[in-house]
């Protein structure tokens, strides 16, 4: 009998690519389940997802059966093996829960980045050129803000701090030197691959201080809830602007606002918030911010790449036994 393959989510680009890595080496079925009961009822035995090896799984389906929690990990029949999320983020999935249950679970690293660093760039040239609250203008039939280069800079010669220099921000690195702007990183340790005009700070104090954005790459995972807080935006000069594109846990909200209110920070541009489809009402009073709702990886071509990477992994674990992407904690 051939292995039993879950799609958990939807497949919107990539059908062709499913029967081609898929279709000769498994049965693939899709979840139809309204609610998280039926979900896991599904998994009883003889119920309709008994004997799944490998699940696909996306954001989407959080809509109906919520996040893979322990709950739902715990209620896998043994025969799961392989989780290949399709999303660079996992944190809407209980790693440890996998662990111990002798899960692997996959992401899709590197397929996102050109995607999110390009929505991180242009969160960057919106809130520097101060652009949103003109095109509010415009449309408002009022042409031009008074005395808008006041609050507007070039982009060339100002600094850019990137917390976590993995595939995003390395991209967006490479972006923005084409002004040039400055470079300057900080991750847990210096970046083997980084080039030499990125220059590494072991103290992400030292690389606030010299900051004139500060823009956001790091997972959110139970130790980076609320990494920037009031502590490390106020390091940042006053002026100075804030990037997120990676989940708006790591940033303390609260905190963020209050330098807002108060002109610590200039303009903050958000793709990413701490309860989404929710953003936080009081973000919408500050005209001189950028607010997206999370268009990271918002495109076909980018999508299409994400399925391709999370069924390449089930197609490895099936032929091979093993996968590409297995996230870190699982190395
Ligand atoms: O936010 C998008 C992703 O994690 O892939």
């Amino acid at each position: 009998m051939a292995p039993r393959i879950l799609i958990v989510g939807k497949i919107v680009w990539a059908d062709e690519d499913v029967k081609q890595l898929l279709g000769p080496i498994a049965e693939v079925i899709t979840y139809d389940s309204p609610t998280r009961a039926d979900f896991l009822q599904g998994f009883k035995p003889n119920g309709k997802y008994d004997g799944v090896v490998g699940i696909f799984r996306d954001n989407t389906s959080a809509d109906h059966i919520g996040f893979f929690d322990k709950e739902i990990i715990d209620g896998f029949s043994s025969s799961v093996k392989w989780i290949a999320h399709n999303g660079a983020g996992y944190d809407q999935i209980d790693v440890h829960a996998c662990i111990a249950k002798g899960i692997t679970l996959s992401n899709t690293p590197g397929a996102v980045d050109d995607a999110s660093a390009t929505t991180a760039l242009y969160l960057l040239i919106s809130t520097v050129r101060q652009y949103a609250i003109t095109e509010r203008s415009l449309r408002e039939g009022k042409w031009k803000p008074k005395g808008h280069s006041s609050r507007s800079h070039d982009l060339t010669g100002r600094t850019l701090a990137i917390l976590g220099l993995g595939g995003i921000g390395l991209r967006l690195a490479e972006l923005a030197h084409a002004f040039p702007m400055r470079i300057i990183y900080h991750s847990r340790n210096k970046v083997p691959n980084a080039p030499e005009w990125c220059e590494y700070f072991p103290k992400v104090e030292d690389m606030l201080a010299e900051a004139d954005v500060l823009s956001v790459h790091v997972p959110l995972r139970a130790d980076t809830v609320g990494l920037v807080g009031e502590k490390w935006i106020r390091k940042l000069k006053k002026g100075s602007i804030i990037i997120n594109t990676a989940r708006g846990k790591v940033i303390d909200e609260d905190a963020m606002i209050r330098a807002l209110e108060d002109g610590h920070l200039a303009s903050v541009g958000l793709d990413v918030y701490p309860n989404e489809p929710e953003v936080n009402p009081r973000l919408l009073d500050f005209p001189n911010i950028t607010l997206l709702p999370h268009m990271g990886t918002e495109t076909q071509d980018t999508q299409r790449k994400m399925e391709v990477r999370a069924l390449t992994n089930l197609k490895d674990f099936i032929t091979l036994g093993k996968g590409k992407d297995v996230v870190v904690e699982m190395k």
